[in-house]
């Protein structure tokens, strides 16, 4: 194996136009910058360097891609080999042109290679970028220096601390490229060099030039400091990439490759860039879904989908209708009732010409909606997405009617946040095809598809579910069959907790502004008011949870075997939704109001709620606050392991990341709870257990304790442990 991939590593060297040397960057799949490949670089460049008949060199990428950058699993070990940064200082060196063919992509150290070179040619459909940042890195084989030397400082600077991708054309506008193609880009970069050969290369060689800068250079980095700090959410990379092309300012090209190499140093060994690198692969992991039965999406075929029926067009249908709609599958929109399918149809035909004018979707857009009352149209389409009312009674009797009316290889998908997906199969006469499509609110802009399959869903239907996910741009995760699936099961705990700590003391500012501290964009009751409470309260109404009475074997705050809290309840039965009534956790200036302000009412009716019911305020610290909302939530994500809902904690922490806003730099819950470390996580849940013995999924987990008591064993390797674990029982 290590032999085929060294066979297939090198930077290929090959002759063109008589004295053109052309080098290929060749490593499958992107032709990242590895060891192996450095090293035959460096050595190719050197012949090419040393032939005296060689006038220009053209430096590219096999497969049709210049460079992903460097190999980001060689962060993890010692650097070895040749390094970047000396070989692009050879490459500007060289006293012959030196010419980037960028087709596919220029990314990272691929990008930084090509601004060694002293010129660049790009395909029109090529993307440049140093998406480093979002590695929790900086550019750092030179780009942090070499960029805010050649383009303007504001857009040099917007590249790095964002780390957006940019087309050929935009790298063309704003001076990143100097040519842009839609043919061949190779052609065009050996004529191009044929051409250059004996000018003058002083003039483009990066490092020997000064940063242009705005005038007043120093009130223009100050806010962009204070601007990074407000939307970094407390990543550093982006503070630590301003630093770098701050130093390309104010100081002489060398000092500032030295500040560059301290601040990457710094970088790599922080938790941050090991959580976003863990979360870089883990989101590619999802792809290569696996079900119980041994079926894999290696060896599964998705079906073609031409035609697809979207059923309830409230707010996941019409979001899930433009998704559609924009992954170029047209699609017959079905509500009850006219009033309801005109104002659907009003509102999915102006979000699709919002999504046209973004240039999102072409014009005809117009002939791929189709809106209807009848169910019976529905006999052509090839997979249905059902999103009404959240009824178990209602589901079923909408898939009973698809049964008999859709063609038998129909896909018939639920979007059931909570509900049991076999038994909404358990009343069609294709089980097999029934498979549960869970997208996130707003379905159109959301990333997350969870993909839940039943005891008796069929690997077609997973992979076809997950193949739309690709078309739509989602990340799908193939998740199995229970109640509220991985997202919403582990989310409860979070929010129990949340309107514990209400109950015990604490206030929804106090508690929102330490989950914003720890990076979420909004707080949990903040998420509450945009969304609206009575999402969750029809939920526990469908559960038989809500209500006053006291129901046998429970009490007002005992319910399901533990402690309930009714708050949520009670704000919903006095029509306090949330941002829709003006009233909710906050206080808003009207219904439908964005601004959350403090909430008097509610302060006084928490007062005299604990009185009420005699509970004993007491001070709730910030540690309390993330270590109850946070470690239920975690341990929850060890039961679902554990009952292999979930394949691998990779498959939680990117259902956390893209469907929950959870902080990308903190990797996602279960890599949380590996860099808190699982003793610690044990001992808070099973003091917090001890102080309230009523709530039950304090209670750790045994694959956590069993975790604990086998040395902790790193995260990549619990799949592994569990898998053993499971057979031994
Ligand atoms: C490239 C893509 C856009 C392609 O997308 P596509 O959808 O086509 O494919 P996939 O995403 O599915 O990828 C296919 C496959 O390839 C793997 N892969 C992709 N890119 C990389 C990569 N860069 N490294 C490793 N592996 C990669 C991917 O995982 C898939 O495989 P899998 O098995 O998982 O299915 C897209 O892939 C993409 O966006 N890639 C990432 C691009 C990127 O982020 N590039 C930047 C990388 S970081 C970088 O370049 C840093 C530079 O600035 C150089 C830094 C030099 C540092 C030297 C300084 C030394 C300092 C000294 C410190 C001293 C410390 C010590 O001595 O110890
Ligand atoms: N709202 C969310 O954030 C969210 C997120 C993920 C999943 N979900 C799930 O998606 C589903 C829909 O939720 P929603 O928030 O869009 O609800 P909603 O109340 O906004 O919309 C439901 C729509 O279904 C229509 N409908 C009801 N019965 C119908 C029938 N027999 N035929 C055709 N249409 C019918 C209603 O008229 C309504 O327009 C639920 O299962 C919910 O749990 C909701």
């Amino acid at each position: 194996m290590t032999q085929t991939l060294a066979a297939a590593t090198m930077a290929a060297y090959r002759r063109a136009a008589g004295c053109i040397a052309v080098i290929t960057l060749t490593n499958p799949p992107v032709n990242t910058l590895s060891y192996l490949l450095r090293e035959s670089f460096y050595e190719t460049f050197r012949r090419a360097n040393a032939d005296a008949e060689v006038k220009a060199i053209v430096i590219c990428g096999a497969d049709g891609k210049f460079c992903g950058g460097a190999d980001i699993k060689e962060f993890a070990g010692k650097f070895s080999g040749p390094s970047l940064v000396a070989l692009i200082d050879d490459v500007e060196q060289s006293k012959k042109p030196v010419v980037a063919a960028i087709e596919g992509m220029a990314l990272g150290g691929g990008l930084e290679l090509a601004l060694g070179c002293h010129y660049r040619i790009a395909h029109t459909k090529a993307q440049v970028g140093f998406p480093e940042v979002t590695l929790g890195l900086l550019p750092a084989a030179g780009g942090s220096q070499r960029l805010p030397r050649l383009i303007t400082l504001t857009s040099a600077l917007e590249l790095i601390t964002t780390g957006r991708r940019i087309s050929a054309p935009e790298a063309l506008k704003l001076g990143i490229v100097d040519k842009v193609t839609d043919k061949n880009a190779l052609d065009m970069a050996i004529d191009f060099a044929r051409d250059i050969i004996g000018k003058p290369l002083e003039s483009r060689r990066l490092s020997l030039r000064t940063t242009p800068c705005p005038p007043d250079v120093e009130s223009f980095l100050d806010e962009a400091l204070a601007s990074i700090r407000k939307h970094s959410r407390g990543a550093i990379a982006p503070l630590a990439c301003l630093q770098a092309v701050r130093a390309s300012v104010y100081s002489t090209f060398d000092e500032g490759l030295k500040k560059e190499q301290e601040l990457f140093k710094m970088l790599l060994t922080s938790g941050q860039a090991r959580a976003l690198q863990y979360s870089f692969f883990a989101q590619r992991a999802t792809k290569k879904w696996s079900m119980p039965s041994g079926a894999t999406w290696k060896n599964t075929s998705a079906r073609p989908l031409r035609k697809a029926a979207v059923i309830g067009l409230g707010t996941m249908g019409r979001g899930i209708t433009v998704a559609l709609i924009k992954a170029g599958i047209p699609v017959i929109a079905v509500e009850m009732g006219l009033k309801q399918l005109e104002a659907g149809k009003t509102v999915i035909m102006s979000m699709l010409e919002k999504e046209f004018k973004k240039k999102q979707l072409t014009k005809a857009y117009r002939e791929m909606a189709a809106f209807t009352l009848d169910l019976a149209k529905l006999q052509e389409v090839d997979l249905v997405v059902e999103a009404v009312f959240e009824n178990m009674s209602l589901k079923k009797q909408i898939f009973q009617q698809l049964s008999s009316l859709c063609s038998a290889d129909a896909i018939l998908c639920t979007n059931t946040s909570t509900l049991d997906i076999d038994e909404i199969a358990s009343v069609t006469t294709t089980p097999h095809l029934v498979v549960g499509m869970h997208f996130f609110a707003p379905a159109h802009v959301m990333k997350l598809l969870e993909v839940i399959y039943g005891p008796r869903t069929s690997p077609t239907a997973v992979a076809t579910a997950m193949q739309l996910a690709q078309q739509m741009e989602k990340v799908g995760v193939v998740v199995g069959n229970c109640n509220g699936f991985v997202g919403n099961r582990m989310f409860k705990l979070y929010a129990e907790q949340a309107y514990f700590l209400l109950e015990e003391g604490a206030i929804p500012e106090q508690v929102d502004q330490v989950l914003e501290d720890f990076g979420f964009p909004m707080g949990i009751f903040k998420v509450s008011d945009l969304s609206g409470l009575d999402i969750e309260w029809k939920i526990r109404q469908e559960q038989g949870l809500t209500g006053p009475k006291q129901i046998p074997g429970g009490s007002f705050r005992h319910r399901a075997g533990g402690r309930y809290s009714p708050l949520l309840d009670i704000l919903c039965e006095r029509g306090y939704l949330g941002q829709k009534t003006g009233q909710g956790w906050y206080l808003y200036e009207k219904p439908g109001g964005r601004v959350p302000t403090f909430n008097l009412w509610l302060h006084k009716f928490l007062e005299e709620y604990r009185e009420l019911h005699g509970i004993q305020k007491h001070y709730v610290g910030q540690d309390e606050i993330l270590e109850r909302c946070l470690y239920p939530l975690i341990n929850m994500g060890f039961h679902i392991l554990e009952e292999r809902i979930a394949a691998s904690p990779e498959d939680i922490d990117i259902i956390y990341v893209f469907g929950y806003s959870w902080p990308r730099h903190w990797g996602g819950p279960m890599f949380y709870a590996s860099m808190v470390g699982l003793p610690r996580v044990l001992d808070k849940l099973n003091y917090y257990h001890e102080i309230h013995p009523d709530i039950p999924t304090l209670e750790p987990s045994s694959l956590l304790k069993k975790l604990v008591a086998n040395g902790s064993p790193p995260i990549g390797t619990w799949g592994a442990f569990i898998k053993e674990h499971n057979s031994k029982l």
